[in-house]
């Protein structure tokens, strides 16, 4: 997780420039806000190269409450302002209710974001059918369980309209939840004018300002696609386009082997399709623990109908067009020249996000991106220009790229509510689950063995790694699901987890008990003597846990104390 982070930030996430770096009205559907509820109409260059905003229509402000917009208000609107109502601005909204805070949430577009309209939830409606599909598709699997079923089938229409479906449901549920408990929902684009100020409504036609004593930025993130690929939304597409399953082509080619790639490549091959991997670093799913990636490569890769091509870059991707194909030109990730030329009936562009900050008035504050990203420090607080904290300004969520998950939003959000209620507060996102949805699927919590190894030599202790698999727990076999692996990496000194590992059924259920063991500081000493219903998939923890060799003087301080 933190690996593949990393490589984005330093070889591929633009500036935030780049999602509008060529045709604009393509790249503001890439963004997912519609244009229509923006008001934003051209995206020009300037002769300096900066990407401008021009408006359509008339200005007109309709609220009082402006002033000078340098100077601090000296009475509020509100106690909390969240620019952006995805899944991180909607946690820090209900937390701050909670709490007593007067909350209002801007939002541009959609209530739910990304996650809830263009990610985890219609994603993970068509992987609950992948995931059947796969099931009912396996003669194997079936048998085993002497199950005869007939030929497994499946309507494109009515996939897509489970998807959609699921999304609303979410987005009403959001909604709902949001004026339920009183929070305003003041709909339109969120620009902060001043210190605790900020405007919304529809660009270039309404300026209503509002005040608040404190506020969060919470715009999130658009599909990064890189320079020379031309997405034209039907033949090449990104996740946007992909969950809106508006055709299922013979032949995908996915550029890029991280969450995203991984889990369409699930879905894709459960309804038919055949996938080409192109992934920029040396080996598939660079992101995860290498020992889990070589496990996943050898159940959710090898078996499938998927061939792939690593170490290399998608450098040019043409739509089909005039009755030709999809063309992917390739280039040698170290050598730079030209490897292959791949022609196909599709490609995805999985290749990471962007986060989403134009137009927020972060010059109005003296805040510059950080390759894109709202830099700030460990408690969500940004920072300006001059390496200050700007003061009442938080920015949570995949626009401050810390971890771009949806749980990681919204728990930013919540601890940045708990500071602005006077409980100091610092998120551990070493103790942040992560999951990948395919089947079987994959999770952690922490480091991977190399960040671990890493840690370790630079601080000056010993790590171990235990193990446990699948194949020996009664559960997983009466699912007839004994492909799986659990590990864990500690400090053998004092037990502390340092991370853990699963590959197998519900993977993405069974990293709770580890996640929120670190979360808590639980040590191995302690968690090993916890009780596992039996049976379940638990045990493989239970087992993991109880199989770790812990020193003498850890369990010795354990009965002292
Ligand atoms: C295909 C896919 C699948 C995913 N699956 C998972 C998963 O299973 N689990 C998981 O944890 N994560 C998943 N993610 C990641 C997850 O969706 C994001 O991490 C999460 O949505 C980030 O939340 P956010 O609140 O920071 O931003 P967003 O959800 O992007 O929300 C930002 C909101 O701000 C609004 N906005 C932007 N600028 C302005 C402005 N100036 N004024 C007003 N409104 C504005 C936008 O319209 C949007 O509604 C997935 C992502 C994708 C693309
Ligand atoms: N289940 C989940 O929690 C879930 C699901 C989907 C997305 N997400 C989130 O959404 C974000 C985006 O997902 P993603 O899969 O797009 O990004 P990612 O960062 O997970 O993976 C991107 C992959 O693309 C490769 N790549 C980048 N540029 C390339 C190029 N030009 N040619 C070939 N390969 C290239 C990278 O090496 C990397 O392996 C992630 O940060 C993830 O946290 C989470």
């Amino acid at each position: 997780m933190h690996s593949t982070l990393s490589f984005s930030q330093a070889t591929t996430v633009p500036t935030t420039n780049y999602a509008f770096h060529s045709q604009s009205p393509i790249n503001l559907r890439f963004c997912g806000l519609r244009r229509e509820a923006f008001g934003i109409s051209i995206l020009t260059r300037s002769s300096s190269g900066r990407v401008r905003l021009s408006t359509r229509g008339r200005s007109k402000r309709t609220s009082a409450s402006t002033g000078n917009n340098g100077t601090p208000p000296k009475s509020f609107d509100y106690d909390l302002i969240i620019i952006g109502a995805g899944v991180g601005g909607h946690g820090a909204a209900l937390h701050a209710v909670e709490k007593g805070l007067k909350t209002a949430i801007i939002e541009g577009d959609v209530v739910g974001g990304t996650c809830v309209n263009r990610g985890c939830v219609p994603s993970k409606a068509l992987l609950a059918v992948s995931g059947r599909m796969r099931e009912l598709q396996s003669e194997h699997h079936m048998k085993a369980l002497g199950l005869q079923v007939s030929a497994a089938g499946y309507d494109r229409q009515g996939v897509a309209d489970h998807a959609n479906n699921l999304a609303s449901k979410i987005r009403s549920n959001l909604t709902n939840s949001m004026k339920a408990l009183g929070v305003d929902i003041l709909t339109g684009f969120g620009t902060i004018v001043g210190p605790q100020k900020v405007k919304y409504g529809k660009v270039g036609f309404t300026d209503n300002v509002v005040t608040a004593k404190d506020i969060i930025i919470a715009t999130g993130s658009v599909p990064f696609v890189p320079k020379g690929i031309e997405v034209d939304g039907k033949t090449v597409i990104t996740s946007d386009h992909a969950l809106k399953l508006e055709f299922v082509p013979d032949w995908i080619a996915i550029v890029g082997s991280g969450y995203i790639g991984l889990e369409f490549s699930d879905v894709y091959t459960a309804l038919g399709s055949e996938v080409t991997f192109i992934e920029a670093l040396d080996q598939l799913m660079p992101g995860f623990d290498p020992e889990i990636s070589k496990l996943a490569q050898r159940v959710l890769i090898n078996p499938r109908k998927i061939d792939y091509h690593t170490g290399v870059f998608a450098t040019k991707i043409t739509p089909a067009r005039d009755g030709k194909p999809v063309i992917v030109e390739l280039t040698d990730a170290k050598t730079k020249e030209h490897k292959d030329t791949l022609e196909v009936d599709a490609a995805l562009i999985a290749t990471g996000r962007a986060p989403f900050t134009y137009g927020l008035g972060l010059e109005n504050i003296n805040v510059v991106t950080q390759r894109g990203f709202v830099p700030v420090d460990e408690r969500m607080r940004v920072i300006d220009a001059n390496g200050n904290l700007v003061p009442h300004l938080y920015c949570i969520g995949d626009a401050n790229g810390k971890m771009m998950l949806a749980h990681a939003a919204s728990a930013q959000g919540i601890s940045v509510v708990e500071q602005v209620t006077g409980r100091d507060h610092v998120l551990n996102h070493l103790s942040v689950p992560a999951a990948c949805f395919t089947h079987p699927e994959i999770s952690m919590v922490g480091l991977t063995e190399p960040q671990a190894r890493e840690k370790a030599e630079k601080e000056g202790f010993e790590i171990s790694v235990a193990k446990t698999s699948f194949k020996a727990n009664t559960k997983a076999l009466a699912e007839n699901e004994g492909e799986g692996l659990a590990k864990l990496i500690y400090r053998p000194d004092n037990g502390e987890i340092l991370g853990v590992h699963i590959f197998g059924l519900h993977a993405a259920d069974l990293i709770h008990e580890a996640s929120n063991a670190v979360a808590l500081g639980t040590r191995i000493q302690d968690i090993r003597f916890a009780v596992h219903a039996h049976p379940t998939l638990s045990e493989v923890l239970d087992e993991l846990f109880k199989s770790a060799k812990v020193e003498r003087e850890a369990l010795e301080a354990l009965k002292v104390g």
